[in-house]
């Protein structure tokens, strides 16, 4: 019965050996196998092809003496396998990538393969794509969190009820998925309501790409927005990442809509219909998922009613419109403003101004700031260049006055409290001929009163302030 079983064992045995060899025989890998004393006691067909060394010159070699420092060699000394190791193979003078384990029996060591293949320029490739594979999305990481934007409504100041009323809705519709457009006069802050609706909708985490329609020459444009795929003789292919790529899974900011040229238009009417599109040149279809936000300082309404701008894609794009009013609208967030950028300045410039006085604070609010609070941001960094104290005054904002001066004209032309006009008109006085006595007198006698008079005038708008 014992003997029975041993020859059934060894019949078994025999024929793992038998597929053993037909398989390392058959395989297009060189395999090569040592004991664990280092003697190597064979090498597969494959890998005499590869090397150009016939088992005969090969087994019975010690590779501790061929290859101290080869991954059989390590495996031998460690124990431990090794995977996708790259070295060349100086025997035969070629680049080989291997795997190499150790043969274990019953917990101890009895030998060592190694599996190898030649580094091809195909393989080679194949490393370097999982290696740029791999950087594009750590860059990709990156970039997310450099596009995304880092304004949120916290940073869209302003309180005057018809403003407020606007930021809620800006801030209710960040919360959906439609698309907005963004209309009002240049530099009112349609770019940061873009960013604040991006940081408050649910795809915050994700890229806030702007395109800039305004500076972009025409020609440039649809590559901006695409992309493109460049084929060469080589094969080898150059890719140009388009916007619309880029905010993948964000938000698309189209910074003046208005200027896209009729072909554009039509480009990005289909792709938002289709959903999907194909970089320039290029073969591949990219799915689309985005947000649009859109901004312009035209009416757009008026550029589809002439003619001027596509209906269908004006209606596409028009989920939610956010109409944002210029500052003369609600002027008295400008010392709001310019607080705000004081503060900044201070920090940039290492000042420590702490407001305006009352009289500067009147010319800003007088101000009819035709390049609404981008300007006023202007204004104010000058004003900070130039301040001496810790308050910005009059004469810091020199370039506000005289433009003040003339368009009170025009001002006053409305109808308005008559104890306002008493106030415009004594500033708009002593503005013109200073605060000293010399000034006083004739700013008293071109306004018909007695200097005792001016002094008491004064005196109350002084504690009415
Ligand atoms: N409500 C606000 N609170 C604080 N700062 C603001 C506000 N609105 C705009 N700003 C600031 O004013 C400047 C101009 O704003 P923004 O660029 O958003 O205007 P815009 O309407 O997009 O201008 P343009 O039409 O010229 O592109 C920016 O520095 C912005 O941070």
């Amino acid at each position: 019965m014992v003997q029975q079983l041993k020859r059934v064992e060894m019949r078994d045995s025999r024929r793992i050996e038998e597929e053993l060899k037909a398989l390392y025989n058959s395989i297009q890998e060189a395999i090569e196998v040592a004991g664990k004393d280092g003697t190597i006691q064979y090498v597969n067909p494959y890998f005499s092809r590869l090397t150009g060394i016939s088992p005969y010159e090969r087994v019975g070699k010690n590779i501790f003496e061929l290859s101290p420092e080869g991954t059989l060699a390590r495996v031998l000394r460690t124990h431990e396998p090794i995977y996708a190791h790259r070295s060349i193979m100086e025997e035969c003078d070629i680049e080989i990538i291997a795997n190499a384990y150790p043969i274990v029996i019953e917990g101890n060591i009895e030998a060592a393969l190694v599996v190898f293949q030649q580094l091809t320029e195909a393989s080679k490739l194949g490393e370097e794509i999982v290696a740029s594979k791999q950087m594009i999305q750590a860059l990709t990481a990156r970039v997310d969190q450099m596009a995304s934007s880092s304004y949120t409504f916290d940073d869209v100041l302003g309180s005057h009820p018809d403003f407020a009323f606007i930021r809620n809705k800006a801030r209710r519709s960040a919360e959906t998925h439609s698309p907005i457009i963004i209309m009002g006069e240049s530099g009112s802050g349609k770019e940061l309501f873009a960013h604040a609706i991006h940081s408050g909708s649910m795809r915050s985490h994700k890229p806030f790409i702007k395109v800039d329609c305004a500076n972009i020459p025409e020609s440039l444009l649809e590559v901006e927005l695409l992309g493109y795929e460049k084929k060469s003789q080589d094969r080898a292919s150059e890719r140009k990442l388009g916007k619309l790529e880029c905010a993948s899974g964000g938000t698309l900011f189209l910074d003046e809509i208005g200027l896209l040229n009729d072909y554009l238009q039509d480009k990005l009417l289909h792709i938002l219909l289709e959903k999907k599109f194909q970089p320039v040149d290029g073969t591949q279809t990219i799915e689309l998922d985005i947000r649009i936000i859109t901004a312009t300082n035209r009416d757009l309404r008026d550029m589809v009613e002439k003619g001027q701008f596509s209906a269908d894609l004006y209606h596409l794009l028009n989920g939610i419109e956010i109409q944002i009013p210029p500052l003369r609208m609600h002027k008295e967030d400008a010392l709001t403003y310019a607080q705000s950028f004081i503060y900044k300045a201070n920090r940039k410039l290492g000042k420590h101004v702490i407001g305006i006085t009352t009289q500067a604070e009147q010319l800003l609010l007088d101000y009819h700031w035709p390049g609404n609070i981008r300007e006023l941001k202007k204004v104010i960094e000058m004003a900070m260049d130039s301040v001496e104290g810790d308050m910005l005054n009059i004469k810091d904002f020199a370039s506000l006055v005289d433009i003040v001066n003339k368009t009170e004209e025009i001002h006053y032309r409305e109808p308005m409290a008559l104890d306002e006009l008493e106030k415009r008109m004594i500033r708009l006085a002593l503005d013109r001929y200073g605060n000293s006595v010399e000034g006083k007198k004739r700013a008293a006698g071109v306004l018909n009163i007695s200097l005792a008079t001016l002094y008491n005038k004064l005196k109350t708008l002084e504690d009415n302030a």
